[in-house]
Protein backbone atom coordinates (compact mmCIF):
# COMPACT_ATOMS: atom_id res chain seq x y z
CA UNK A 1 0.00 0.00 0.00
CA UNK A 2 2.55 2.45 1.05
CA UNK A 3 4.58 2.08 -2.27
CA UNK A 4 0.63 2.43 -3.78
CA UNK A 5 0.75 6.03 -2.62
CA UNK A 6 4.02 6.78 -3.34
CA UNK A 7 3.12 5.91 -7.24
CA UNK A 8 1.74 9.00 -9.18
CA UNK A 9 0.94 7.13 -12.15
CA UNK A 10 -1.51 4.50 -9.66
CA UNK A 11 -2.65 7.35 -8.12
CA UNK A 12 -3.92 9.43 -11.01
CA UNK A 13 -5.02 5.97 -12.40
CA UNK A 14 -6.95 5.06 -9.42
CA UNK A 15 -8.54 8.15 -9.10
CA UNK A 16 -9.82 8.02 -13.93
CA UNK A 17 -10.99 4.77 -12.21
CA UNK A 18 -13.05 7.01 -9.31
CA UNK A 19 -14.79 9.30 -11.62
CA UNK A 20 -15.65 5.97 -13.63
CA UNK A 21 -17.62 4.77 -11.07
CA UNK A 22 -18.75 8.36 -10.28
CA UNK A 23 -20.13 9.31 -13.62
CA UNK A 24 -21.25 5.93 -15.12
CA UNK A 25 -25.01 7.07 -14.45
CA UNK A 26 -24.84 9.23 -17.68
CA UNK A 27 -24.92 6.01 -19.63
CA UNK A 28 -28.00 5.12 -18.30
CA UNK A 29 -29.48 8.82 -18.21
CA UNK A 30 -28.13 9.19 -22.01
CA UNK A 31 -29.94 6.12 -22.98
CA UNK A 32 -33.13 7.25 -21.38
CA UNK A 33 -32.96 10.83 -23.28
CA UNK A 34 -32.23 8.49 -26.91
CA UNK A 35 -35.25 6.66 -25.99
CA UNK A 36 -37.48 9.58 -25.13
CA UNK A 37 -36.51 11.04 -28.18
CA UNK A 38 -37.03 8.32 -30.50
CA UNK A 39 -33.57 7.93 -32.36
CA UNK A 40 -33.23 4.52 -32.67
CA UNK A 41 -36.10 4.79 -34.85
CA UNK A 42 -35.54 8.01 -36.09
CA UNK A 43 -31.88 6.28 -37.56
CA UNK A 44 -34.26 3.16 -38.66
CA UNK A 45 -36.15 5.16 -40.58
CA UNK A 46 -33.59 7.10 -42.47
CA UNK A 47 -32.57 4.10 -43.69
CA UNK A 48 -28.41 4.69 -43.50
CA UNK A 49 -26.31 6.86 -41.26
CA UNK A 50 -27.57 10.00 -40.33
CA UNK A 51 -25.96 13.27 -39.67
CA UNK A 52 -26.68 15.50 -36.37
CA UNK A 53 -28.76 17.94 -38.64
CA UNK A 54 -31.29 15.67 -40.16
CA UNK A 55 -31.31 14.08 -36.55
CA UNK A 56 -32.72 17.62 -35.44
CA UNK A 57 -35.07 17.95 -38.32
CA UNK A 58 -36.76 14.36 -37.92
CA UNK A 59 -37.45 14.62 -34.44
CA UNK A 60 -38.68 18.33 -34.92
CA UNK A 61 -36.25 19.46 -32.37
CA UNK A 62 -35.34 23.54 -32.01
CA UNK A 63 -32.27 24.59 -34.18
CA UNK A 64 -30.33 25.55 -30.95
CA UNK A 65 -30.20 21.66 -29.69
CA UNK A 66 -28.18 21.01 -32.32
CA UNK A 67 -25.03 21.55 -30.62
CA UNK A 68 -25.78 19.81 -27.67
CA UNK A 69 -27.17 16.36 -29.38
CA UNK A 70 -23.81 16.22 -31.39
CA UNK A 71 -22.05 15.92 -27.84
CA UNK A 72 -24.82 13.68 -27.00
CA UNK A 73 -24.87 11.56 -29.95
CA UNK A 74 -20.82 11.51 -29.75
CA UNK A 75 -20.86 10.39 -26.28
CA UNK A 76 -23.24 7.38 -27.26
CA UNK A 77 -21.15 6.49 -30.43
CA UNK A 78 -18.41 6.22 -27.75
CA UNK A 79 -20.73 3.99 -25.46
CA UNK A 80 -21.18 1.72 -29.25
CA UNK A 81 -24.85 2.65 -28.32
CA UNK A 82 -24.31 3.84 -32.36
CA UNK A 83 -21.74 3.73 -35.09
CA UNK A 84 -19.85 7.07 -35.93
CA UNK A 85 -18.34 7.70 -39.19
CA UNK A 86 -17.32 10.74 -40.58
CA UNK A 87 -18.31 11.79 -44.21
CA UNK A 88 -16.48 13.81 -46.60
CA UNK A 89 -17.09 16.91 -47.21
CA UNK A 90 -19.13 18.17 -49.50
CA UNK A 91 -17.58 21.31 -51.78
CA UNK A 92 -17.19 23.87 -49.38
CA UNK A 93 -19.18 21.78 -46.70
CA UNK A 94 -18.36 20.93 -43.06
CA UNK A 95 -17.14 17.48 -42.23
CA UNK A 96 -20.65 15.99 -40.44
CA UNK A 97 -20.57 12.93 -38.49
CA UNK A 98 -22.71 10.18 -39.84
CA UNK A 99 -24.63 8.04 -37.05
CA UNK A 100 -26.11 4.59 -37.61
CA UNK A 101 -27.09 1.56 -35.37
CA UNK A 102 -25.70 -1.36 -33.71
CA UNK A 103 -26.58 -4.59 -32.93
CA UNK A 104 -27.72 -3.14 -28.94
CA UNK A 105 -29.68 0.15 -30.63
CA UNK A 106 -31.30 -2.01 -33.01
CA UNK A 107 -33.06 -3.35 -30.16
CA UNK A 108 -34.91 -0.03 -29.24
CA UNK A 109 -36.62 0.28 -32.85
CA UNK A 110 -39.81 -1.17 -33.80
CA UNK A 111 -39.82 -3.65 -36.02
CA UNK A 112 -36.19 -3.94 -37.07
CA UNK A 113 -36.60 -7.63 -38.55
CA UNK A 114 -40.15 -8.00 -37.46
CA UNK A 115 -38.96 -7.74 -33.56
CA UNK A 116 -40.67 -5.65 -30.94
CA UNK A 117 -38.68 -2.98 -29.22
CA UNK A 118 -37.47 -2.79 -26.16
CA UNK A 119 -37.37 0.69 -25.63
CA UNK A 120 -40.73 0.45 -23.10
CA UNK A 121 -38.14 -1.53 -20.98
CA UNK A 122 -35.67 0.87 -21.06
CA UNK A 123 -38.80 3.69 -20.25
CA UNK A 124 -40.11 1.18 -17.24
CA UNK A 125 -37.14 0.74 -15.49
CA UNK A 126 -35.43 4.35 -15.91
CA UNK A 127 -39.06 5.53 -14.87
CA UNK A 128 -38.54 8.12 -11.96
CA UNK A 129 -40.40 5.52 -9.80
CA UNK A 130 -37.53 3.14 -9.83
CA UNK A 131 -34.86 5.62 -9.81
CA UNK A 132 -35.89 7.14 -6.63
CA UNK A 133 -35.18 4.47 -4.41
CA UNK A 134 -31.73 4.23 -5.92
CA UNK A 135 -30.84 8.11 -4.63
CA UNK A 136 -31.90 6.38 -1.09
CA UNK A 137 -30.02 3.25 -0.50
CA UNK A 138 -27.74 4.86 2.06
CA UNK A 139 -30.18 6.56 4.21
CA UNK A 140 -32.51 3.26 3.73
CA UNK A 141 -29.44 1.35 5.42
CA UNK A 142 -29.29 4.03 8.15
CA UNK A 143 -32.82 4.43 8.88
CA UNK A 144 -34.63 2.26 12.04
CA UNK A 145 -37.77 2.70 10.57
CA UNK A 146 -38.61 -0.70 9.24
CA UNK A 147 -38.70 -0.49 5.53
CA UNK A 148 -38.19 -3.57 3.94
CA UNK A 149 -36.62 -2.04 0.72
CA UNK A 150 -34.80 1.40 -0.68
CA UNK A 151 -38.05 1.41 -2.84
CA UNK A 152 -40.54 1.19 0.35
CA UNK A 153 -38.83 3.76 1.91
CA UNK A 154 -39.23 6.29 -0.46
CA UNK A 155 -43.10 5.22 -1.85
CA UNK A 156 -44.35 3.99 1.00
CA UNK A 157 -45.49 1.07 -0.26
CA UNK A 158 -44.98 -1.94 -2.27
CA UNK A 159 -43.82 -2.06 -6.06
CA UNK A 160 -47.63 -4.00 -6.67
CA UNK A 161 -49.26 -1.48 -3.97
CA UNK A 162 -47.78 1.60 -6.53
CA UNK A 163 -48.67 -0.58 -9.85
CA UNK A 164 -52.61 -0.53 -8.00
CA UNK A 165 -52.53 3.45 -7.35
CA UNK A 166 -50.27 4.94 -9.96
CA UNK A 167 -52.19 3.99 -13.73
CA UNK A 168 -49.50 5.55 -15.60
CA UNK A 169 -46.88 3.82 -13.54
CA UNK A 170 -48.69 0.49 -14.09
CA UNK A 171 -48.99 0.79 -17.69
CA UNK A 172 -45.07 2.15 -18.16
CA UNK A 173 -44.44 -0.79 -16.09
CA UNK A 174 -46.62 -3.62 -17.67
CA UNK A 175 -45.48 -2.63 -21.30
CA UNK A 176 -41.85 -2.52 -19.95
CA UNK A 177 -42.08 -6.16 -18.73
CA UNK A 178 -44.24 -6.89 -21.98
CA UNK A 179 -41.42 -5.98 -24.09
CA UNK A 180 -39.26 -8.17 -22.55
CA UNK A 181 -41.69 -11.19 -22.90
CA UNK A 182 -41.75 -10.70 -26.33
CA UNK A 183 -38.14 -10.61 -26.73
CA UNK A 184 -37.12 -13.57 -24.38
CA UNK A 185 -39.85 -15.96 -25.23
CA UNK A 186 -39.74 -15.60 -28.69
CA UNK A 187 -36.00 -16.76 -28.07
CA UNK A 188 -37.15 -19.58 -25.54
CA UNK A 189 -39.73 -20.88 -28.00
CA UNK A 190 -37.20 -21.12 -30.77
CA UNK A 191 -34.15 -22.56 -28.75
CA UNK A 192 -35.80 -24.69 -26.57
CA UNK A 193 -39.34 -25.30 -27.36
CA UNK A 194 -39.07 -29.30 -26.15
CA UNK A 195 -39.79 -27.81 -22.92
CA UNK A 196 -43.32 -27.21 -24.19
CA UNK A 197 -44.08 -30.07 -26.38
CA UNK A 198 -46.29 -32.13 -24.85
CA UNK A 199 -47.99 -29.59 -22.85
CA UNK A 200 -51.91 -29.54 -23.37
CA UNK A 201 -52.57 -26.53 -21.14
CA UNK A 202 -49.90 -23.37 -19.41
CA UNK A 203 -50.40 -20.69 -16.70
CA UNK A 204 -47.85 -17.99 -16.56
CA UNK A 205 -48.10 -16.88 -12.86
CA UNK A 206 -47.26 -13.31 -12.81
CA UNK A 207 -47.69 -13.32 -16.51
CA UNK A 208 -48.44 -9.12 -16.53
CA UNK A 209 -50.20 -8.41 -20.04
CA UNK A 210 -50.13 -11.51 -21.62
CA UNK A 211 -46.70 -11.36 -24.16
CA UNK A 212 -44.80 -14.33 -23.16
CA UNK A 213 -47.82 -16.64 -23.01
CA UNK A 214 -48.77 -15.23 -26.17
CA UNK A 215 -45.90 -15.86 -28.16
CA UNK A 216 -46.38 -19.68 -26.25
CA UNK A 217 -49.79 -19.86 -27.75
CA UNK A 218 -48.79 -18.96 -30.83
CA UNK A 219 -45.71 -21.24 -31.68
CA UNK A 220 -48.10 -24.13 -30.13
CA UNK A 221 -51.60 -23.26 -30.83
CA UNK A 222 -52.86 -26.53 -29.28
CA UNK A 223 -51.50 -25.49 -25.97
CA UNK A 224 -54.39 -23.43 -24.13
CA UNK A 225 -52.29 -20.37 -22.50
CA UNK A 226 -53.72 -18.56 -19.44
CA UNK A 227 -52.02 -15.48 -17.35
CA UNK A 228 -52.56 -15.18 -13.87
CA UNK A 229 -51.96 -11.52 -12.32
CA UNK A 230 -53.30 -8.97 -9.82
CA UNK A 231 -56.41 -6.97 -10.87
CA UNK A 232 -54.79 -3.84 -11.92
CA UNK A 233 -52.98 -5.75 -14.63
CA UNK A 234 -55.40 -8.02 -16.37
CA UNK A 235 -58.23 -6.10 -15.70
CA UNK A 236 -59.85 -4.49 -19.37
CA UNK A 237 -57.61 -6.72 -21.43
CA UNK A 238 -59.40 -8.65 -24.12
CA UNK A 239 -60.89 -11.62 -23.18
CA UNK A 240 -61.34 -13.07 -26.37
CA UNK A 241 -57.60 -13.24 -27.88
CA UNK A 242 -55.45 -16.38 -27.76
CA UNK A 243 -54.79 -16.22 -23.90
CA UNK A 244 -57.15 -16.38 -21.19
CA UNK A 245 -56.70 -13.63 -17.83
CA UNK A 246 -56.75 -14.69 -14.53
CA UNK A 247 -57.34 -12.12 -11.99
CA UNK A 248 -56.04 -12.92 -8.77
CA UNK A 249 -53.13 -13.51 -6.25
CA UNK A 250 -50.66 -16.90 -6.63
CA UNK A 251 -50.86 -16.87 -2.79
CA UNK A 252 -54.28 -17.92 -3.00
CA UNK A 253 -54.55 -20.28 -6.04
CA UNK A 254 -53.09 -21.07 -8.83
CA UNK A 255 -55.32 -22.06 -12.25
CA UNK A 256 -55.13 -25.79 -12.93
CA UNK A 257 -52.66 -26.82 -16.16
CA UNK A 258 -50.11 -29.38 -17.06
CA UNK A 259 -47.34 -26.29 -16.40
CA UNK A 260 -47.15 -23.46 -14.14
CA UNK A 261 -44.83 -20.63 -16.00
CA UNK A 262 -42.84 -18.31 -13.37
CA UNK A 263 -41.08 -15.57 -15.08
CA UNK A 264 -39.22 -13.38 -13.15
CA UNK A 265 -41.59 -13.65 -10.40
CA UNK A 266 -39.28 -15.87 -8.04
CA UNK A 267 -36.55 -13.41 -7.67
CA UNK A 268 -39.10 -10.95 -6.72
CA UNK A 269 -39.14 -12.58 -3.25
CA UNK A 270 -36.90 -13.94 -0.40
CA UNK A 271 -36.53 -17.98 0.27
CA UNK A 272 -39.89 -18.47 2.31
CA UNK A 273 -41.95 -16.65 -0.14
CA UNK A 274 -40.97 -18.39 -2.99
CA UNK A 275 -41.58 -21.78 -1.30
CA UNK A 276 -45.07 -20.44 -0.52
CA UNK A 277 -45.51 -19.45 -4.35
CA UNK A 278 -44.13 -23.13 -5.56
CA UNK A 279 -45.87 -24.71 -3.11
CA UNK A 280 -49.11 -22.96 -5.02
CA UNK A 281 -47.88 -24.02 -7.84
CA UNK A 282 -47.52 -27.61 -7.25
CA UNK A 283 -51.09 -27.73 -6.37
CA UNK A 284 -51.85 -26.84 -9.83
CA UNK A 285 -50.15 -29.30 -12.13
CA UNK A 286 -50.55 -32.85 -12.32
CA UNK A 287 -47.75 -35.73 -11.45
CA UNK A 288 -44.21 -35.74 -13.50
CA UNK A 289 -45.59 -38.92 -14.88
CA UNK A 290 -49.22 -36.92 -15.83
CA UNK A 291 -46.59 -34.25 -17.64
CA UNK A 292 -46.64 -31.77 -15.08
CA UNK A 293 -43.92 -29.16 -14.54
CA UNK A 294 -43.08 -25.89 -13.54
CA UNK A 295 -40.79 -23.47 -16.02
CA UNK A 296 -38.89 -21.41 -14.11
CA UNK A 297 -37.25 -18.78 -16.34
CA UNK A 298 -34.64 -16.39 -14.26
CA UNK A 299 -30.63 -16.08 -13.74
CA UNK A 300 -28.80 -18.72 -12.06
CA UNK A 301 -25.67 -16.83 -11.05
CA UNK A 302 -22.20 -18.14 -11.67
CA UNK A 303 -23.19 -19.99 -14.46
CA UNK A 304 -21.24 -17.62 -16.80
CA UNK A 305 -17.38 -17.09 -16.66
CA UNK A 306 -17.65 -13.87 -18.43
CA UNK A 307 -16.72 -10.94 -16.17
CA UNK A 308 -19.09 -8.91 -17.70
CA UNK A 309 -22.02 -11.12 -17.17
CA UNK A 310 -20.99 -11.56 -13.34
CA UNK A 311 -20.91 -7.82 -13.09
CA UNK A 312 -24.42 -7.65 -14.27
CA UNK A 313 -25.66 -10.34 -12.39
CA UNK A 314 -24.43 -8.51 -8.72
CA UNK A 315 -26.26 -5.16 -10.59
CA UNK A 316 -29.79 -7.66 -10.67
CA UNK A 317 -29.31 -8.48 -7.45
CA UNK A 318 -28.45 -4.94 -6.18
CA UNK A 319 -31.60 -3.86 -8.25
CA UNK A 320 -33.79 -6.55 -6.93
CA UNK A 321 -32.79 -5.43 -3.01
CA UNK A 322 -33.48 -2.21 -3.79
CA UNK A 323 -36.73 -2.78 -5.32
CA UNK A 324 -38.76 -5.72 -4.04
CA UNK A 325 -36.08 -7.02 -1.35
CA UNK A 326 -36.42 -10.33 -3.76
CA UNK A 327 -32.68 -11.70 -4.59
CA UNK A 328 -30.45 -13.63 -7.48
CA UNK A 329 -29.70 -16.75 -6.88
CA UNK A 330 -27.38 -19.51 -7.76
CA UNK A 331 -27.53 -23.70 -8.85
CA UNK A 332 -27.66 -24.60 -5.11
CA UNK A 333 -29.75 -21.92 -3.70
CA UNK A 334 -32.32 -22.91 -6.44
CA UNK A 335 -32.31 -26.16 -5.59
CA UNK A 336 -33.29 -25.53 -2.19
CA UNK A 337 -36.03 -23.48 -2.55
CA UNK A 338 -37.23 -26.33 -5.34
CA UNK A 339 -36.94 -29.32 -2.26
CA UNK A 340 -38.37 -27.24 0.46
CA UNK A 341 -41.12 -26.97 -1.74
CA UNK A 342 -41.91 -30.64 -2.27
CA UNK A 343 -40.55 -31.13 -6.21
CA UNK A 344 -38.17 -34.13 -6.73
CA UNK A 345 -35.83 -32.75 -9.56
CA UNK A 346 -34.98 -29.95 -11.46
CA UNK A 347 -33.49 -29.98 -15.25
CA UNK A 348 -31.74 -26.37 -16.78
CA UNK A 349 -33.00 -26.67 -20.27
CA UNK A 350 -31.11 -23.74 -21.33
CA UNK A 351 -29.48 -20.83 -20.86
CA UNK A 352 -30.33 -17.93 -22.91
CA UNK A 353 -27.79 -14.88 -21.87
CA UNK A 354 -28.38 -14.34 -18.54
CA UNK A 355 -31.35 -16.10 -18.11
CA UNK A 356 -32.03 -19.66 -17.81
CA UNK A 357 -34.95 -21.81 -18.17
CA UNK A 358 -35.65 -24.44 -15.65
CA UNK A 359 -37.97 -27.71 -15.64
CA UNK A 360 -39.13 -28.26 -12.24
CA UNK A 361 -40.74 -31.61 -11.61
CA UNK A 362 -43.34 -32.45 -8.74
C1 LIG B 1 -41.41 -8.66 -12.58
S1 LIG B 1 -43.01 -8.82 -13.18
C2 LIG B 1 -42.81 -10.17 -14.29
C3 LIG B 1 -43.84 -10.17 -15.36
C4 LIG B 1 -43.69 -11.28 -16.39
N1 LIG B 1 -43.70 -12.58 -15.80
C5 LIG B 1 -42.44 -11.05 -17.17
O1 LIG B 1 -41.43 -11.69 -16.90
O2 LIG B 1 -42.43 -10.18 -18.05
C6 LIG B 1 -43.83 -9.57 -11.81
C7 LIG B 1 -45.31 -9.81 -12.07
O3 LIG B 1 -45.86 -10.45 -10.91
C8 LIG B 1 -47.14 -9.93 -10.71
N2 LIG B 1 -47.56 -10.19 -9.33
C9 LIG B 1 -47.13 -9.59 -8.20
N3 LIG B 1 -47.76 -10.11 -7.14
C10 LIG B 1 -48.61 -11.07 -7.61
C11 LIG B 1 -49.54 -11.96 -6.99
N4 LIG B 1 -49.70 -11.97 -5.68
N5 LIG B 1 -50.23 -12.81 -7.79
C12 LIG B 1 -50.06 -12.81 -9.13
N6 LIG B 1 -49.20 -12.00 -9.76
C13 LIG B 1 -48.49 -11.13 -9.02
C14 LIG B 1 -46.98 -8.47 -11.04
O4 LIG B 1 -48.20 -7.79 -11.25
C15 LIG B 1 -46.11 -8.55 -12.27
O5 LIG B 1 -46.86 -8.65 -13.45
C1 LIG C 1 -32.32 -6.82 -17.58
O1 LIG C 1 -32.48 -5.88 -16.59
C2 LIG C 1 -33.49 -6.05 -15.70
C3 LIG C 1 -33.82 -7.24 -15.17
C4 LIG C 1 -34.85 -7.35 -14.29
C5 LIG C 1 -35.60 -6.25 -13.96
C6 LIG C 1 -36.72 -6.31 -13.04
O2 LIG C 1 -37.14 -5.14 -12.54
C7 LIG C 1 -38.16 -5.09 -11.68
C8 LIG C 1 -38.56 -3.87 -11.21
C9 LIG C 1 -39.61 -3.80 -10.31
O3 LIG C 1 -40.01 -2.61 -9.86
C10 LIG C 1 -40.26 -4.92 -9.90
C11 LIG C 1 -39.87 -6.14 -10.36
O4 LIG C 1 -40.48 -7.22 -9.96
C12 LIG C 1 -38.82 -6.24 -11.26
C13 LIG C 1 -38.38 -7.48 -11.78
O5 LIG C 1 -38.89 -8.56 -11.44
C14 LIG C 1 -37.34 -7.46 -12.70
O6 LIG C 1 -36.94 -8.62 -13.22
C15 LIG C 1 -35.24 -5.07 -14.49
C16 LIG C 1 -34.19 -4.96 -15.35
Amino acid sequence: MEQYWDDDDLLVAAQSDLWNHLFVFLKSMSLKCAVELGIPDAIHRHSGPVSVPDLVAALSLPAARLPPLRRLMRMLAFSRLFTRQTSEAAAGGEEEDLYGLTPTSRLLVDDAGGRRSLAPFVRAMLDPVHTAPCLHVGDWFKAADGAATPFEAVHGSVIWGVTRSNPEFNAVFNEGMAADGTFIMDVIVRKCGHVFRGLRSLVDVGGGTGAAAGIVAEAFPHIKCAVLDLPQVVQGLPADGPVDFVAGSMFERVPPADAVMLKWILHDWDDEVCVRILQKCKEAIPSREAGGKVIVVEQVTGSSPEEKSTEMQHFFDVWMMILTGGRERDEQEWCKIFTEAGFSDYKIAATLGLRSVIEVFP
